[in-house]
């Protein structure tokens, strides 16, 4: 299996920063010219893994049971869920898209589904609600967006009024922006028209005619409270990254846009890497008889699958200063790049923003507190190479689909799990490899085994020590959740 996951996806080349002539030194250059992180496509050579399977099934029936075996594809109703697909030419052949959809799909280089995609797209196709969870980089979205097209392009009728059929909720603009670049670029051509909608106030007085919205619930709760938005034609709702969706800071905005959902015969399905039991449970009180889908191996708890293309690593670093020596003896002995480094809070943010700067290292800084233009900016220069180090905060921790990135490091431990995943998700992404290296100090001692225990399922080795250390309670963990530990300053402020 680790096999087949390693070669579904092609891997990809690493540059990296380290030391020359005894100083930290800057490969951002070769970096530009050799990794842009491109808008899209696959740039995958799925190996004849049907093929293979085939060989060794007798019936159709065989075949799709073996395929989930060995591509650890669980469901919880296997008897009445629809068929695997196992190549994107039976959207064709076997749900009548049209075949223009496939030619797009092969011209981004997509050329076989991903195992979330060969499960989740027949059963969205066959109008059945669907609880996804697979690794972070699975391909998720277009798990999602190909049904939705799909169904665009069977029932669309180009006489009528365009109203909205489909809506994805995502929990930030950065993520609004990226799911819709994927909407547009598999659309392209095909007559469908797509919309994001990412500020907070209404953004004009006119009816909202697109086919598809993708939308930050608070912005997508305007449209629909300034009576911008006609449901009536609504076949499907997702919500991405569903846990974040329903915590607390989202929970009442998603309520009120069920209550402006017309009728039951909306398909709502719930998408993230780290699909707890809770957020289950709670769906189940507005999603009638789901399908959950659930790839790869779990990790023990069965809501979060295991990563097997990162190689994730603990580093005790005691305390501030601890910190900032391992960071550079990180730099100065090598460190693959683009880098993404992790942080708690905004301020710490652009504090290390200056250290890295101070240190001549091409780097910028995101959090939630910058201008719409300053956040574009960043993430777009740090896709396209012209910078290597990325700073950011949870803002970017979930979603966010740089394939370029070689090194994930949390230099402020997360405070739960499920972070934990997200961030260092943002490598390893799609089949490549990755590193992801979690400085830690005591005032993070609570957080270490829960955070272990998922490494070491994913098979990275960790000294046994780390496996004494207590388990966190449950009341021990929401505290963490609400408010994480106090940390010493980054770096003397003074001369920066
Ligand atoms: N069938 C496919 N063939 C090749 N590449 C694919 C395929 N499906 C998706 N990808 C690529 O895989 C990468 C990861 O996909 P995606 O962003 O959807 O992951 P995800 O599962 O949503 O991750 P996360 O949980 O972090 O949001 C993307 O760059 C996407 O273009």
């Amino acid at each position: 299996m680790d096999q087949i996951m390693r070669t579904l996806f092609a891997g990809t080349s690493c540059t990296s920063i380290g030391k020359k002539d005894g100083r930290v030194s800057n490969k951002t250059e070769n970096l530009k010219r050799k990794q842009p992180d491109s808008d899209m496509g696959g740039e995958s050579h799925f190996p004849s893994d049907i093929a293979r399977f085939e060989s060794d099934s007798n019936s159709r029936a065989n075949l799709e049971r073996y395929m989930r075996k060995h591509l650890h594809i669980r469901l919880n109703k296997e008897l009445r869920s629809p068929s695997l697909l196992l190549q994107f030419h039976e959207l064709h052949t076997i749900f009548g898209v049209s075949e223009q959809l496939l030619k797009r799909l092969d011209s981004l280089g997509y050329h076989q589904p991903t195992p979330i995609q060969r499960q989740v797209i027949p059963c969205m196709l066959s109008e059945m609600q669907v609880l996804a969870c697979s690794a972070t980089g699975s391909g998720k979205t277009l798990a999602f967006v190909i049904p939705i097209i799909s169904k665009l392009l069977k029932s669309r009728d180009f006489g009528e009024k365009r109203l909205p059929q489909a809506v994805i909720l995502e929990p930030t603009k950065e993520m609004v922006l990226q799911t819709e670049r994927v909407v547009r670029n598999v659309a392209h051509n095909l007559s469908i028209q797509s919309c994001s909608l990412m500020s907070t106030r209404a953004t004009s007085s006119n009816q909202l005619t697109f086919d598809i919205i993708v939308a930050t619930p608070y912005s997508f709760l305007n449209e629909l409270r300034e009576g911008k938005v006609d449901l009536s034609g609504l076949s499907d709702i997702v919500f991405d990254e569903a846990d974040k969706m329903f915590e607390v800071q989202f929970l009442e905005q998603i309520d009120e846009i069920l209550s402006y959902c017309p009728s039951a015969l909306v398909g709502k399905h719930l998408f993230s890497a780290t699909l707890p039991d809770a957020i289950e449970t709670m769906s189940r009180s507005f999603i009638d008889d789901p399908v959950r889908v659930i790839v790869g191996r779990g990790s023990g708890n069965g809501s979060f699958s295991c990563i097997d293309t990162i190689d994730q690593q603990l580093k005790f670093t005691g305390n501030e200063s601890g910190k900032r020596f391992a960071l550079e003896e990180l730099f100065i002995n090598g460190v693959a790049a683009p880098v993404l480094i992790f942080v708690q809070n905004k301020k710490r943010v652009e504090d290390l923003f200056r250290l890295l700067s101070r240190m001549k290292i091409s780097t910028a800084f995101i959090h939630s507190d910058c201008s719409q233009e300053h956040r574009s900016r960043a993430v777009e220069d740090f896709k396209r190479g012209f910078v290597t180090v990325l700073v950011t905060s949870d803002l970017l921790c979930r979603g966010m689909d740089f394939r370029c990135i070689q090194t994930v490091i949390n230099y402020d431990f997360p405070t739960s799990l499920s972070t934990y995943i997200h961030r260092i998700g943002r490598t390893g992404r799609a089949g490549r490899r990755g590193v992801a290296i979690s400085f830690f100090g005591e005032e993070d001692k609570a957080m270490i085994r829960p955070i272990a225990n998922f490494i070491a399922a994913c098979g990275s080795r960790l000294p046994d020590w780390i496996f004494s250390l207590p388990a966190p309670s449950k009341s021990q963990k929401r505290k963490l959740e609400r408010r994480p530990p106090k940390r010493g300053d980054i770096l003397p402020l003074k001369g920066t």
